[in-house]
């Protein structure tokens, strides 16, 4: 008997077989997360243009009627964990209010 069918390596599997398919979709959720990370740091800059011109215009940095869309819209697609998602991304792109 091999120690993989009593052991669980550092996947957590216990076969060779299920080992692999759990290294391949590892590789992917790290592929998935560099974007997703790239892609909140592409929202971060667009927000920041939208504020820096607000701002500069004599408004607020803050906007609640829009945040508050925001927020439908990710509870929408991702119900209520997605509210505490976007107030994650509201955090990093305006700071804490
Ligand atoms: C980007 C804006 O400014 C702020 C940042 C927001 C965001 O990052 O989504 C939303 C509302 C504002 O508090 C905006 O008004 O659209």
């Amino acid at each position: 008997m091999s120690p993989m069918t009593t052991a669980a390596d550092a996947t957590g599997a216990h076969t060779p077989e299920a080992a692999g398919v759990i290294t391949g979709a590892r590789e992917r959720i790290d592929a998935l997360d560099d974007r997703i990370i790239g892609l909140i740091q592409e929202r971060m800059a667009v927000s920041a243009v939208i504020q820096d011109a607000r701002i500069a215009s004599g408004g607020r940095r803050v906007n609640l009627s829009r945040e508050t869309a925001v927020l439908g819209h990710y509870r929408e697609a991702l119900g209520k964990p997605g509210t505490a998602l976007a107030m994650t991304l509201l955090e990093l792109c305006r700071g804490r209010v």
